[in-house]
């Protein structure tokens, strides 16, 4: 079975973070470990108070895994500090890990800054070591300085980003009104990866299910542009199944949690 790690904080109300990617990694029948960055108080409404983890008991966690275990694809998600940030990016390199995946978490869909604003530098220090990173478009516009409206925006913000020394982009289109496509620049070749906006208040975690989703897919051998394609699939799917829980923004609904409610068709993974 091929091992995905997440870096990342948790979320005590399970829609996203750590909790998503491990739902996620486990749909998707590659074996799920974390390195817990932070711990979040938050429910379907808000984020209530944050602990961020010490830089020392992240460097501790992922020499427990590294040095015991061979990691197929590693994800990043909520990194919140810079002396975090620094961490992780030394171990990595120094472990020589394959295929890293940053989601580059900064503001909760209930408007929390989970990332320190101080931190952007090291974030992009960070994206520069990865395979493919994942912005929405605030996060691009962040990444960037740029204004993100259309298609075309999107696709210029990715040819930005790429330049940090990234591998890909998937500049993510949720955020948009009336559209939900997405955009992979991906060997200077850009893949146009459309989307219908669903009609759902429970998009709770979309972003860590789909970069958790990426790299599981990458673990198990598939290429970036594959990966990708396969994790829009999944995302869709599961947006879809999305519910309603608690008295704010539902999670998505993982596959596994659609086989076990009796549904039968959990798509292509
Ligand atoms: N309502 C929706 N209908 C269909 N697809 C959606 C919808 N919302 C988001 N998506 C898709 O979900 C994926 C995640 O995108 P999104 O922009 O929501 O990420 P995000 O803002 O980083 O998520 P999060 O805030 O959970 O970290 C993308 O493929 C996006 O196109
Ligand atoms: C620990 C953690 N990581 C990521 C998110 C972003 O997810 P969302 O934007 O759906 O709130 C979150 N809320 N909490």
């Amino acid at each position: 079975m091929k091992k995905v790690l997440t870096i990342a904080g948790s979320d005590s109300c399970g829609g996203a973070g750590i909790q998503a990617d491990i739902k996620t990694m486990d749909a998707l029948g590659v074996y799920g470990m974390s390195v817990i960055c932070a711990v979040t108080a938050q429910n379907t409404m808000g984020v209530e108070d944050v602990q961020d983890m010490t830089p020392d008991i992240v460097r501790a966690q992922i020499d427990a895994i590294f040095t015991d275990i061979e990691v197929d694809a590693v994800k990043i998600g909520m990194v919140s500090s810079p002396e975090i940030i620094r961490v992780i990016k030394e171990r990595l390199i120094f472990y020589k890990a394959k295929k890293i995946v940053v989601d580059p978490v900064m503001v909760s869909k209930s408007g929390y800054h989970l990332l320190k604003k101080k931190a952007i530098d090291e974030l992009k220090g960070l994206i520069s070591i990865a395979d493919i990173v994942t912005p929405n478009i605030p996060e691009a516009e962040v990444l960037t300085g740029l204004n993100i409206i259309t298609e075309e925006d999107m696709k210029n913000a990715a040819k930005n980003i790429i330049k940090m020394g990234v591998k890909s982009v998937l500049i993510k289109g949720g955020h948009r009104c009336n559209d939900a496509t997405d955009i992979l620049l991906y060997k200077e070749n850009f893949l146009v990866i459309p989307g219908k906006k669903i009609d759902t208040e429970n998009t709770h975690g979309t972003g860590c299910t789909l970069s958790s989703s990426i790299a599981s897919q990458l673990a198990k051998g598939f290429s970036i542009k594959e990966s990708v394609i396969l994790s829009k699939k999944y995302i869709t799917k599961a947006i879809e199944n999305s519910f309603a829980l608690g008295k704010g923004v539902g999670p998505v609904g993982h596959l596994i949690d659609l086989y076990k409610r009796g549904g039968t068709d959990y798509g292509e993974n």
